[in-house]
């Protein structure tokens, strides 16, 4: 029985005595919450619009873009391996935290600074002289970022945890739900903010999209994240770093597997744990504390696959939701918007599962334990992809029947001035009428083509067609010269609307925003916005407004014909490409509250067990632990991307929900086999087999404690005689 002394009670709580606590909670944790509320802010206002400026400031094509992005995202959750090092072995975490900040401001100011076109905009065009600059730039800028914020993440929730004391568990549950809604509030606020600001237009000599503001305010905001975490500094328990843990536990490990392969003859008696063969040389409470993190190590081996799926709410949902239709009449909701339904649940469902749920499933006397939790975690996220999939089946009936690589697809369009009975062999008649279209694309098989017109005399055309690919075949007012014309063959991005004209008026034109368009020519598509869209023709002093409204994803072609200034553009036809998406986004709400169900289960859980479960010296490294799962989880995603899809995406959603559930399976049976631990219990254990008892290691410490404060005073005292 421990049985303390008040003198020395005072000695050994003298660290957590000092923390003031405001409703049983240390003070310092407001501090805490709030850097993490700004960081997150930063991190993921930076990243909402990190493709689109790779996209379309940078010029990298989709494909370079997406994978730039999740590499990034794998790297921010790689580094925090390199942070928890750092802080456990060598800074402690406040250092660490306070130095990798630092690291993490400049990246961000870095990354801002590269998108200011003026810098290298000599002939003042508006686009970069030179990328290179500008890619090497936001490359350091972004390598810095994903040091800082991957570096002090596992940090940050692990200090937290460090501030409250042994008794003060059903605070730091609460703790953990706050931290995360404090993530959460962050990155909603920032999703909805900075690509707001990165619409607006600044530059000094040209006006652009206000990119550096997008990415200056996370700036700014990491700066205010490290100035918080200063401010707090008096105020928090500041645990030591232990030296060089990491290389101690490389080396035991090492150790143990080098004398168990010399000891394999059968003749040597087994040993109840493969470390136990590290016990000839190294200390019993290491061995133990190896054991312990490695069995949770163990344990997330499954794990990446909830992030797998989990990561796939900012590539594959909001591509499918670019096909589908945002009107939600009193506002519009852009596709890339949706993923903020994420964050706007999970500050309703953390606490009505910490306040109603979890505490009504223990009234009913169900032993919902956190390993529990994290499987149902991973069959809700399992369940999110089943609704992406029936939602999937639903958009895919409205999509157009596009072709498939062997096939080629042809639509006519024309603006002669009668009607044409137009031959398209071997066997295709069609029937077009002045200033109109065939109803719909003619399917082939072959690409080579021969076009009759029963114009007198009868004009005949061959054409090769493209494989693969969609083309409208245009009649001019001189059909002797009519030409093919390639069409988009996938739902425009982003939600946009593809529109073209062509000119069936007898001089140049000017439309809105396009260059100026020969008679008879066709413009190259041009993508609009959802809503009303105004465009004016012009011809020297002649001019004439029209307007149309535009939906989600649909594809246009405008005839204009000669009479147009004449009747004031009323004569303008419209040619439907493609229709505008009908499926509503709203559809996508049940996947969205299944997949923020299972993460607020997975997620949340998981980094309250990878804390609690953690042996003290090595809690930062666990949750680096419990990070790289996520690292591992988004480079599964970078090679399903890099290897292709199944041909259908409702598949390749079953195929991954298939996957989870298999995976969440064996996850709950390795679970059956786990037995919770208490570290801090099981270390006094160790200690007192090793035969120190409770109050001699209490009398240990405190003897050590004395002899590090009389040392600082001596030191004091020197340094005051100097
Ligand atoms: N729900 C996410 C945030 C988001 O995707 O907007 C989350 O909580 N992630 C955890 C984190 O630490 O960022």
């Amino acid at each position: 029985m421990i049985n303390l002394t008040d003198e020395k009670m005072d000695k050994t709580t003298k660290k957590k005595k000092k923390t003031a606590e405001c409703c049983g909670y240390p003070i310092s944790i407001f501090f805490i919450v709030v850097n993490e509320f700004c960081e997150r802010f930063s991190y993921y206002g930076m990243r909402a619009v990190l493709v689109l400026y790779f996209r379309y400031f940078l010029l990298w094509d989709d494909d370079l873009a997406t994978s730039i992005y999740h590499a990034f995202v794998a790297l921010c959750y790689l580094t925090p391996i390199l942070g928890a090092i750092i802080a456990d072995s060598w800074l402690g975490k406040f250092k660490t935290i306070i130095y990798l900040s630092i690291v993490y401001a400049i990246g961000q100011v870095t990354m801002a600074i590269s998108t200011i076109h003026d810098i290298t905009d000599a002939n003042r065009d508006g686009t970069p002289d030179n990328f290179t600059f500008h890619i090497a730039l936001s490359m350091l800028g972004l390598i810095l970022i994903a040091l800082g914020t991957g570096g002090i993440k596992p940090c940050v929730a692990a200090f937290g945890g460090d501030q409250f004391q042994e008794h003060q568990s059903r605070q730091l549950n609460t703790f953990f739900s706050v931290f995360y809604l404090c993530i959460n509030a962050g990155s909603l606020l920032s999703t909805l903010i900075t690509p707001v600001l990165r619409a607006q237009e600044c530059g000094i000599h040209t006006q652009q999209q206000c990119y550096p503001l997008a990415f200056g305010v996370p700036a700014v905001l990491m700066v205010i994240s490290l100035v918080v975490f200063i401010a707090g500094s008096g105020m928090y328990v500041k645990t030591d770093p232990e030296g060089n843990i990491m290389w101690s536990v490389c080396k035991c490990i090492g150790f143990a597997i080098k004398n168990r392969f010399r000891h394999r003859s059968s003749s040597y008696p087994k040993r109840e744990h493969w470390m136990d063969w590290a016990n000839e040389k190294y200390d019993k409470l290491l061995i133990a504390q190896i054991k312990m993190v490695l069995k949770v190590l163990f344990l997330y081996i499954p794990l990446p696959m909830f992030w797998t799926l989990f990561d796939q709410k900012g590539s594959r949902w909001t591509l499918q939701a670019t096909t589908m239709s945002g009107d939600f009449g009193a506002f519009i909701l852009q596709p890339d918007q949706m993923q903020t339904v994420n964050p706007i649940l999970i500050l309703t469902l953390v606490p009505i599962m910490d306040r109603l749920i979890f505490p009504l499933i223990q009234k009913c006397g169900l032993n919902f334990s956190p390993l529990k939790r994290m499987t149902v975690g991973m069959l809700f996220a399992a369940m999110a992809f089943v609704s992406a999939a029936l939602v999937q089946i639903e958009i895919d009936k409205t999509l157009p029947n596009f072709p498939s690589s062997s096939e080629s697809q042809l639509k006519v369009v024309n603006t002669y001035s009668t009607t044409l009975n137009v031959t398209i062999s071997p066997n295709e008649h069609l029937l077009i009428e002045s200033f109109g279209s065939s109803a719909d694309y003619v399917t082939f098989d072959h690409q080579d083509i021969t076009v009759s017109l029963n114009t007198n005399p009868v004009i005949t055309k061959a054409f090769s067609l493209i494989k693969g690919g969609r083309q409208t075949l245009i009649i001019p007012s001189d059909p002797t010269v009519m030409y093919l014309k390639e069409d988009v063959k996938s739902k425009p991005r982003e939600g946009k609307n593809a529109i073209r004209f062509v000119n069936g008026y007898t001089a140049d034109l000017n439309i809105t925003n396009l260059d100026s368009i020969e008679p008879s020519a066709t413009t190259n598509y041009t993508l609009v916005n959802q809503g009303k869209r105004d465009f004016v023709l012009r011809h020297g002093e002649q001019w004439c407004e029209f307007s149309r409204k535009f939906g989600f994803g649909a594809s246009y072609t405008f005839l204009i014909p000669s009479t147009v200034f004449s009747d004031d553009c009323e004569s303008i036809t419209e040619v439907e490409d493609m229709k505008p998406n009908s499926v509503h986004m709203a559809l996508q709400i049940p996947q969205y509250f299944l997949i923020t169900t299972g993460e607020v289960m997975f997620s949340v859980t998981g980094l309250q067990f990878s804390y609690s479960q953690a042996p003290k010296n090595m809690k930062s490294v666990l949750q680096a632990g419990w990070l790289c799962t996520n690292a591992v989880g988004n480079i599964i995603v970078l090679i399903v991307a890099e290897l292709g899809k199944l041909p259908k995406q409702w598949a390749e959603y079953l195929l991954f929900a298939s996957l989870l559930v298999a995976v969440s399976i064996i996850f709950s049976i390795m679970a059956y086999f786990y037995t919770y631990i208490d570290p801090a219990e099981i270390e006094a254990q160790v200690r007192k087999e090793q035969g120190l008892e409770p109050e001699e290691m209490e009398k240990e410490t405190l003897e050590m404690e004395e002899k590090d404060e009389d040392q600082k005073n001596e030191q004091g005292v020197k340094q005051t005689k100097i």
